[in-house]
């Protein structure tokens, strides 16, 4: 179980999935980007508005159960970006690096990015813009909404 929490809101995300994109740009061109699903749709949207790509490719990998890691499922294969060459695959983060290790097996010339890294995985990725440490948990916008806080005084 994660020790701290980091929770990423909607402006956050944009802002620096926008700055992977300015790194991604002068790495360029690419020749289409593959999201790996769910967690890689929302940056890969931005990423190829920003980069002006409209070539999109998806690979469907489950490997959490909530916050339990678990064997990586490949639900669905990249379609047709062949071995990967020219294309760009985002994905929100790498933790461990188990989903960016399999996904790197199905597409092994194609260029590997990530919006957060934790230490464990961030040899498996070619660019990314945040490290957070490793017993940290990155609470997603989609995954999470705000709630009422009761007031200091309240509180224990
Ligand atoms: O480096 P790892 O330890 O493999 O962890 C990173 C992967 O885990 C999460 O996906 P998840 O399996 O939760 O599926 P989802 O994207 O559909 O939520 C996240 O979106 C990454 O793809
Ligand atoms: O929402 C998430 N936050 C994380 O820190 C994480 N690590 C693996 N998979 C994850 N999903
Ligand atoms: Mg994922």
């Amino acid at each position: 179980m994660a020790q701290h929490y980091f929770t990423v809101t909607w402006d956050q995300l944009h802002r620096d999935a926008k700055a992977l994109s300015w790194r991604l740009h002068a790495l360029g061109p690419w020749v289409g980007v593959v999201a790996i699903t769910r967690g890689g749709l929302i940056p890969a949207a931005i990423i190829a508005r920003e980069l002006e790509c409209r070539l999109i490719e998806t690979v469907s990998v489950v490997t959490y159960d909530d916050e339990n890691l678990g064997q990586p499922q490949v639900v669905k294969p990249p379609a047709a970006a062949g071995d990967g060459e020219g294309w760009l695959i985002v994905d929100d983060l790498v933790d461990t690096g188990t989903t960016a290790k399999l996904v790197r097996s199905l597409l092994p010339k194609a260029h590997f990015a990530t919006v957060y890294a934790k230490a464990a995985g961030k040899p498996l990725v070619d660019t990314f813009i945040t490290e957070v440490s490793q017993d940290t948990w990155i609470l997603f916008p989609w995954d999470t909404e705000p709630q009422f806080v009761a007031p200091v005084a309240r509180q224990g």
